[in-house]
């Protein structure tokens, strides 16, 4: 399966009260990969969520992405995202399996990248690339890292961090496989504007 496309991640504030019927809307509209992230230790409400995400992510052929909980997407049968502080790689392919989809967040170096690959990622993220109101205060990346990154790797390259309809396709002009939204997707004022916006993202990838 070619990972490319919009990946959407949800959070648990932006969505709240409206976290299926948003979620939804962006499916309708196209999603290639979708990222469970809550980072709640409320285990009970993480399964029943991640476990509805899943089969609606069944309905739209999806591919499901836990954020942060290899166990969590075990139970799943469904991929993982992990973050430098989340654990190592290695271990988490064996676990899941050699067609599960893990993420890698690589921040703004190249060689951590390296290493992912080298350690069975299945793609590797690389932000922020805008300011971010959803987690502030990550090292940010440039353009040039994504032209490095596209020349020397093998992996899909995943972009994130404050990115909108208005800034991304510059990110895509330079490579970029998948487009990582969270308020740029989820922060509209209603469903059929999270449909539009989805559909309008893959659009840049058809240019
Ligand atoms: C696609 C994607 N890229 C980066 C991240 C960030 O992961 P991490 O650094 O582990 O931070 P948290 O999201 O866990 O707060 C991500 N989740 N997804
Ligand atoms: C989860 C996450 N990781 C980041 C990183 O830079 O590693 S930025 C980020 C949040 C992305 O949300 P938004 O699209 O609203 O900026
Ligand atoms: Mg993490």
């Amino acid at each position: 399966m070619k990972l490319r496309g919009l990946y959407a991640i949800t959070d648990s504030t932006l969505l709240a009260g409206k976290f299926l019927s948003y979620v939804e809307a962006a499916l309708e509209g196209g999603v290639t990969l979708l990222q469970y992230r809550d980072k709640s230790s409320d285990e009970a409400r993480r399964l029943r969520e991640a476990e509805a995400l899943r089969d609606l992510c069944e309905r739209y052929k999806t591919q499901l992405i836990i954020n942060d909980d290899a166990e969590l997407a075990a139970r799943l049968n469904v991929g993982v995202h992990l973050g430098q502080t989340d654990g190592p790689l290695s271990p988490i392919r064996a676990l899941l399996g050699s067609k599960a989809i893990i993420g890698s967040t690589c921040h703004d170096q190249l060689a951590l990248a390296g290493q992912a690959a080298k350690e069975g990622a299945s793609y590797v993220a690389f932000g922020r690339f805008f300011n971010s109101s959803t987690k502030p205060g990550t090292p940010s990346c440039s353009l040039e890292l994504l032209d490095d990154a596209k020349r020397t790797l093998h992996l899909p390259v995943c972009a994130i961090g404050g990115i909108t309809l208005d800034n991304a396709a510059p990110l895509v002009a330079h490579g970029v496989d998948l487009l990582a939204v969270v308020h740029g997707l989820f922060g509209a004022e209603n469903t059929a504007e999270v449909t539009r916006r989805a559909r309008a993202f893959n659009e840049l990838f058809k240019a």
